[in-house]
């Protein structure tokens, strides 16, 4: 059973008179992906330097099992971050850069190394920061947040720069990391690459909380939830057939029907029952991007 790991309570930011982020509250659980996902000028990043020191709240607070980040015994052993496109000195090489991490961390030298496996940059651990590419810098941010091992992973649009072999890499490490019962929160405006990695979302416009929850029950909660794909030579003996079930069946642009009010199942016994040959019969899942966009229109995100 996975448990709160983070928590955020009534938090609030306000600068000037712009209330970045409004009294938004929400949990993010152990062991899981959790997407924190928001229009630009949402607030997500002014939230998550608040939950790491980095920015001061007007009000509310954000812990780590119970704990303000401020007052963790060892925060790089507790939670590891990537807020940006790492920076490091231009002139050092990669591994002499998380090496001096270490030492500033109590941590030995060749942990460094390991973080490196891990990221897949030990070709270039000898290379020059300056000679990294985006993708490459990503990556050692990435093992910089690794060094201490730590249980609580906080990432701000890892993605950015990343080719789409390096996002699927990102994917796997990240649902990796959270398969060993690590907490992975993770923003990012690419939806379908969050509803791929993604297990539950915490939605957020204009600073404050619009949705949160498992993936599959925000998709569903909207009305895009599982919709069946059906091909048939007989669309008007199946439709026939599905209207004693109560589903529709909508004919698409590629010949093909979305029925929507029936599951597979019953579609494929309703279908059998009536004679009617399918050459298709699949479950679709809603979309995201979709869902995205009804939750935060006309929330503009600039203000
Ligand atoms: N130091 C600051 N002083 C004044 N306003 C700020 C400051 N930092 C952020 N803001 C404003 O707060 C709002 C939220 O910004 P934030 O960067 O947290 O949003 P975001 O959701 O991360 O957006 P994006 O996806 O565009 O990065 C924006 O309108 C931004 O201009």
């Amino acid at each position: 059973m996975s448990t709160d790991e983070i928590v955020v309570e009534h938090l609030t930011k306000q600068y000037k008179r712009l209330r970045a982020v409004d009294d938004l509250s929400f949990s993010v659980r152990a062991g899981r992906v959790t997407g924190f996902l928001g229009p630009n000028g949402a607030g997500k990043t002014t939230t998550l330097r608040m939950l790491l020191g980095l920015v001061t709240p007007t009000a509310g607070q954000a812990t780590f099992g119970g704990t303000r980040y401020a007052e963790l015994a060892d925060p790089i052993k507790h939670v590891g971050a990537v807020l940006e496109a790492s920076s490091a000195h231009r002139g050092r090489t990669g591994r002499n850069h998380l090496r001096m991490i270490c030492r500033a961390a109590g941590l030995p030298d060749s942990r460094a190394d390991e973080v490196l496996t891990i990221v897949g940059l030990t070709p270039a651990a000898n290379r020059k920061f300056k000679g990294y590419s985006l993708g490459m810098r990503q990556r050692l941010g990435i093992a910089a947040a690794l060094l201490g091992d730590p249980r609580v992973l906080i990432l701000d649009e890892p993605a950015n720069g990343l080719d789409p072999e390096g996002i699927r890499w990102m994917r796997d490490l990240l649902k990796a990391l959270a398969a060993e019962g690590r907490t992975v929160l993770v923003s990012s405006h690419l939806l379908g690459e969050m509803q791929l990695l993604a297990d539950d979302v915490v939605i957020v416009a204009a600073g404050k909380l619009i949705r949160q929850g498992p993936v599959d029950d925000v998709l569903g909660t909207m009305g895009t939830g599982a919709h069946v794909r059906v091909r048939t030579p007989q669309p008007a003996e199946l439709k026939a057939a599905l209207s004693e079930l109560n589903a529709t069946a909508t004919e698409q642009t590629d010949g093909s029907l979305m029925v929507v009010g029936a599951e597979a199942a019953a579609i494929g016994h309703a279908a059998f029952a009536a004679s009617v040959e399918l050459h298709e019969l699949a479950t679709e899942r809603g979309d995201l991007e979709q869902v995205f966009l009804q939750l935060t229109a006309g929330k503009a995100g600039i203000r």
